[in-house]
């Protein structure tokens, strides 16, 4: 019998620079064994010292893309990115909506490490109204989920009821990512199911090389949901992922570099 092969989706921005945005995406579908397909939302000129420039694709263009995989190739599973625009998000989400697709990862993406901003601060009203109910599982970072929230989350507690918060907002599972609470010597990512809440933890690395962490996360958690994971088992490979990713540093780039999307696969084989 033919088996299925797992196809998983990015609806990103592309990252020039190669460790972030689509191209991180990508990389990570191929190294967990899913079919990578993307649409573009905007173009970045990036490295790892910043982004120099960005461009976003026109709203009718970003419609063709997702009207062309929807035609022809339904993703298992998809993720959200960079998108940049009130314009593009209320368009990639009456299309989702109207695609009937499932297993939908939001990474609600506003700034990049450099301090760029990837998300018109008008946009964050629309992410919240029509992208987040839709989502399966939203991974925001701590500063995000404080800007989802406007509430301050500095600890253990502030997390928990960032996620209790998210989820009445209509997103069916969190997880609020521990990367920027530096005095955690083990970053946690929160998970939160509506009902049960678990603690994904890591081992903390000191490094700058950590570019297209966020992005690489949700890629590995929507390879493995398009490989028919469960949502709890789709995290903690994720978290696995990325802890690899960060403790085997590439040191391209003089600023802030991309994490390794090879280690995962070369010490689990
Ligand atoms: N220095 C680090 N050491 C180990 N894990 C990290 C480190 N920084 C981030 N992570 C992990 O990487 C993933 C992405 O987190 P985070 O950096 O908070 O997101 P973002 O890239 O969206 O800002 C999470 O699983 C987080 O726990
Ligand atoms: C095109 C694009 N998308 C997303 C990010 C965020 O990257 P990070 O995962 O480091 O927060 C980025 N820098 N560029």
């Amino acid at each position: 019998m033919m088996s299925i092969t797992p196809k998983a989706l990015t609806i990103a921005g592309s990252d020039s620079g190669g460790g972030a945005g689509i191209q991180a995406d990508l990389k990570t579908f191929q190294e967990l064994g899913a079919y990578g397909m993307s649409v573009i939302t905007a173009v970045t000129a990036q490295n790892t010292k910043g982004v120099q420039n960005i461009h976003a694709i026109p709203v009718e263009m970003v419609v063709d893309q997702l009207k062309s995989i929807a035609d022809d190739l339904q993703p298992h599973a998809l993720k959200t990115g960079m998108l940049f625009s009130v314009e593009i998000i209320e368009a990639v989400s009456s299309h989702i909506r109207e695609f009937h697709w499932n297993n939908v990862v939001v990474d609600p993406v506003m700034i990049a490490k450099g301090g760029s901003e990837l998300l018109r601060k008008d946009a964050v009203e629309a992410l919240k109204k029509y992208l987040l109910p839709l989502a399966d599982i939203l991974t925001p970072n701590i500063p995000e989920a404080e800007q989802l929230t406007g509430r301050t989350i500095a600890d253990k507690r502030g997390r928990e009821d960032a996620a209790r918060f998210l989820h009445d907002l209509g997103a069916k599972k969190i997880v609020i990512k521990g990367g920027h609470l530096p005095h955690e010597s083990e970053p946690v990512d929160l998970y939160y199911d509506g009902e049960q809440m678990i603690e994904f933890k890591g081992k903390r690395i000191e490094t700058s090389q950590t570019h297209g962490t966020g992005c690489t996360f949700a890629a590995a958690i929507t390879a493995e949901l398009a490989r028919g994971k469960s949502p709890a088992e789709a995290v903690q490979t994720a978290k696995a992922f990325i802890q690899e990713a960060i403790s085997s540093p590439l040191h391209l780039g003089s600023g802030h570099g991309p994490t390794n999307h090879w280690a995962y696969r070369r010490n689990n084989q």
